[in-house]
């Protein structure tokens, strides 16, 4: 076949539909092999703004945000700002109804600068500092989740006008993930065990601290979760323990926190998290775990983070060399320090090219960052056209969170900037760091 048999059927290619699930909603594909994310076009975007560049659908975001308080109807949704938090991202929670999850003197300040309201917001963290609690004391944040017996005995120090707390708990339940992100076993950090008796002396210990006030239990079974009969299950014991709890003290608590963690899909084909399902066996769970130990049905709240997000994060990224040695690198101007993923979960992206159309067939290349380290890969074995150059851009897509929130100033790199697309307007969010930033801070 001669290359102009072959160029319709590779136009062809790049006007093909885009992968389901891991772009924004509405991210379309034209002839020319130009992405829209939010209606606007990424070349330009990446001309505008330099890469790599993080780019966040709000309009994305908002649907998804509506997603779960439809699914959720009475519930309350506490956006897990550790998937991505700015001013811009605090105000959208804010505006469509949703709580806010921070672990962070940082995610506090984040948040109070645009207002959002203290009392919406739940502080957690297995080490909570001083830092954290006088800022969460500050804004008047409205539920601190207690992890360990020494945070219990410093907020009763520490805490005025009768605090309100939950307990994390660890339920025994393995959500099958990762295990960097695995947290509701008892064999971790975070929270304290059910079958121990650890989570009801942690009860105990809270309710002689005259300052603070037990209004639930919490408990997050970790993160990228596909199975919902493992909330199904965490719920129900969750429940038995409020009854226990109510049998011990004579105290009905009035929330149930079951914490975040729904999957969403990072390459085309794996499936979205099954929100319906959750709601109706959750539900199903703790109406018959309360008809069963004649409890008051707790208030749920659940805290997802990447699925709000996630999927409304796209990556730009400027490839800077080609090299065909054993397999092909595609080596890039971003890497481990804006999306360190790979080499910590073994994470797998797809990558675009972007702004033209291919003129050679796909093969599989390996999508590589620019950092000192052999592990700095972002995508093994992605199908790329084969004539894939310097200065092409790539688009990742499924980025939206834990990217910029994980990103780091390795190799001092600075930070890529943040866009907003919003509907065909486009609004610079987080600046890229600059030599200046970095020099600035560094006072030796
Ligand atoms: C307490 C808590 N809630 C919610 C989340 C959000 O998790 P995800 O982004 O997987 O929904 C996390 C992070 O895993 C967490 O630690
Ligand atoms: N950083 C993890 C998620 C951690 C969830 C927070 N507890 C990730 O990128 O998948």
């Amino acid at each position: 076949m001669t290359l102009a048999e072959i160029l319709p059927s590779l136009r062809g290619m790049a006007q093909a539909r885009l992968e389901e699930n891991v772009w924004p909603v509405g991210t379309t594909v034209d002839e020319h092999g130009e992405l829209l994310v939010g209606g606007v076009r990424v070349t330009e975007l990446a001309g505008r703004f330099g890469t790599p560049l993080h780019l966040i659908d709000l309009a994305d975001v908002r649907r998804r945000c509506r997603a779960y308080r439809a699914a959720l109807p009475g519930a309350e949704i506490a956006y897990a700002s550790k998937a991505f938090l700015c001013r811009a991202m605090a105000r959208l929670v804010a505006a469509e109804g949703l709580s806010l999850d921070v672990c962070s003197a940082g995610e506090i300040a984040v948040a109070r600068s645009v207002g959002f309201p203290g009392w919406r917001m739940l502080l957690h963290g297995n080490a909570k500092t001083p830092e954290d609690l006088k800022a969460a004391f500050a804004h008047g944040v409205g539920r601190i989740v207690v992890d360990s017996l020494d945070e219990v005995e410093q907020l009763g120090a520490l805490a005025r006008d009768r605090q309100r707390v939950l307990v994390r708990v660890t339920p025994g339940v393995d959500g099958g993930t990762h295990v960097a992100v695995t947290t509701g076993v008892e064999d971790q950090k975070f929270g304290f065990p059910l079958s121990t008796g650890a989570a009801a002396e942690a009860v105990r210990h809270v309710l002689r601290q005259p300052n603070l006030r037990l209004v639930g239990l919490h408990t997050h079974l970790g993160s990228q979760l596909r199975r919902v009969a493992d909330f199904e299950l965490a719920t129900r014991r969750l429940v038995g323990f409020l009854a226990a709890v109510r049998d011990e003290h004579g105290l009905e608590l009035p929330e149930l926190n079951l914490g975040g963690g729904h999957a969403v899909p990072q390459l085309p084909g794996e499936d979205t998290f099954d929100l319906a399902g959750f709601a109706h066996r959750v539900r199903v769970a703790v109406h018959d775990e309360c008809a069963r130990h004649r409890l008051r049905p707790p208030r749920l709240t659940v805290e997802p983070g990447r699925a709000l997000v996630a999927a409304a994060g796209v990556t730009v990224y400027r490839v800077v060399a080609v090299k065909h040695a054993v397999r092909t690198f595609v080596a890039v101007d971003g890497g481990m320090s804006d999306n360190p993923r790979p080499a910590l979960y073994g994470a797998r992206y797809l990558a675009r090219l972007v702004g033209r159309p291919p003129v050679a067939p796909t093969r599989e290349v390996t999508v590589v960052g620019r950092h000192c380290e052999a592990g700095d890969v972002l995508a093994r074995d992605v199908p790329l056209p084969g004539d894939v150059h310097a200065g092409d851009l790539l688009a990742v897509p499924a980025t939206g969170a834990y990217h910029h929130s994980l990103a780091s100033n390795y190799n001092l790199v600075g930070r890529p900037a943040v866009v907003a697309v919003d509907d065909g307007a486009v609004r610079l969010l987080v600046r890229r760091e600059t030599e200046e930033d970095l020099l600035r801070r560094d006072v030796g």
